[in-house]
């Protein structure tokens, strides 16, 4: 899978290169009604996209669904977009799983680039090549592999994040850290939210992403050693799930965030995985996350939202378990009694 990887401290700069290294007949910029405000004005001096055509979407994971990819479908169409057309996805992951899969799609495909603008988007969503929507109450459940052929990160996007921005993006760090080992993820764990070193923060950005680009390197098509990139979401992705059911979303991360710790609890019961570790991490999640609340009238129904995770065959619920920090076991099965299980400690050292 080839994809570039820029970082920069000087965005329109580096749009400016990446697109000199291409022709096309018709840019689009792709952005949500937030990164159309906060992000596109810091592209306002490149001359190459002085033409561009600007195609906006409502913010947020509620509108990562099969209308917004329509609009975007019936613009690129009414606006005469040919296969030697160009688009730029600007914004979160939101923005570049849907556009992403949007210009794999219209006429078979026309060529992108990610320009992540959240934190979640630099270290994870735009880099890899999964695109998709959600579908039918599922995250993602349609989608394609087809990477970006160039990602730009840059931090300069980061100044307008909200913390709970930052935070949600952080938790996919934190998933970088726990499957890379303790080098990476003792670092982690010393960040103070209160008060952010955006320049430490950086340093562990490029580690991060490094982490990432080295296991779909590896793997680009989630066949063995990428399922570890989806540590945490088979409980996660049930959580934020039920958290749009309740019309009350919670952010990507966040629903990680937790994910991961009940998935390290599955650790602990299956594979050994060390106890304190978990209570440290839980400690950093709750004070910084808070708390998902559930009750056990819901496990059955998180239990069938389990069932849909597409690392899963034969009927069974497959997770990415650790036996360790940097252990990473994949392919592991847990019975519903044992996830079950899990939640309660959940329930337990969160509070609920
Ligand atoms: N493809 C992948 O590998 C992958 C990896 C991780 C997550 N994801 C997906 O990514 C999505 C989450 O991404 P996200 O956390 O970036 O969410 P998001 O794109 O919804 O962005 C979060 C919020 O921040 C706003 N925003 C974006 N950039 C901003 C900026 N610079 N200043 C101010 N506000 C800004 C957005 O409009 C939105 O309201 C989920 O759909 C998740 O499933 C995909
Ligand atoms: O890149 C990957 O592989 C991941 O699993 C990264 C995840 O953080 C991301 O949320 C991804 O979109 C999840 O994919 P899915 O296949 O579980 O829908
Ligand atoms: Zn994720």
């Amino acid at each position: 899978m080839s994809q570039s990887i820029l970082f920069t401290k000087n965005i329109s700069q580096a749009i400016e290169e990446t697109l000199s290294l291409y022709t096309f007949d018709r840019l689009f910029i792709l952005t949500d009604t937030n990164t159309h405000e906060y992000a596109l004005p810091l592209l306002l001096d490149c001359p190459r996209l002085a033409d561009a055509i600007v195609i906006t979407i409502k913010a947020n994971d509620t509108h990562k669904n099969i209308e917004a990819l329509a609009a975007v479908w019936y613009e690129l169409s009414n606006r005469k977009a040919t296969r030697k057309s160009f688009l730029i996805n600007l914004g979160g992951g939101m923005v570049t799983d849907l556009g992403g899969f949007a210009a794999s799609t219209f006429k078979r495909g026309i060529r992108y680039i990610n320009v992540p603008t959240t934190l979640l988007g630099a270290v994870d969503a735009a880099v890899g090549g999964k695109t998709g929507i959600n579908f039918n109450g599922l995250k993602n459940e349609v989608g394609v592999f087809n990477p970006a052929l160039a990602v730009i990160i840059s931090t300069q996007f980061f100044v307008t994040l909200s913390c709970e921005n930052l935070l949600s993006g952080y938790a996919e760090m934190l998933k970088h850290g726990l499957i890379s080992g303790p080098a990476i993820y003792n670092k982690l764990l010393t960040l103070d939210f209160s008060d952010p070193d955006l320049d430490k923060l950086l340093l562990l950005v490029e580690e991060s992403v490094k982490v990432k680009e080295e296991i779909v390197e590896a793997d680009p098509f989630e066949k063995n050693i990428r399922k570890s990139l989806n540590l945490g979401h088979t409980v996660g992705h049930a959580f934020e799930s039920l958290s749009h059911e309740r019309h009350a979303p919670v952010a990507h991360g966040y629903a990680v965030a937790w994910g991961l710790v009940c998935e390290l609890l599955l650790s602990h019961m299956q594979l050994k995985f060390p106890i304190e570790r978990i209570r440290q991490l839980a400690t950093f999640i709750y004070d910084n996350y808070g708390a998902f609340p559930i009750t056990c009238e819901e496990y059955s129904h998180l239990y069938e939202l389990m069932t849909h995770d597409k690392k899963n065959d034969s009927g069974e619920v497959n997770f990415t378990l650790l036996s360790d920090v940097g252990e990473i076991i994949i392919n592991q099965t847990a019975t519903k009694e044992n996830i079950e299980i899990a939640l309660d400690l959940y329930r337990d050292l969160f509070h609920l």
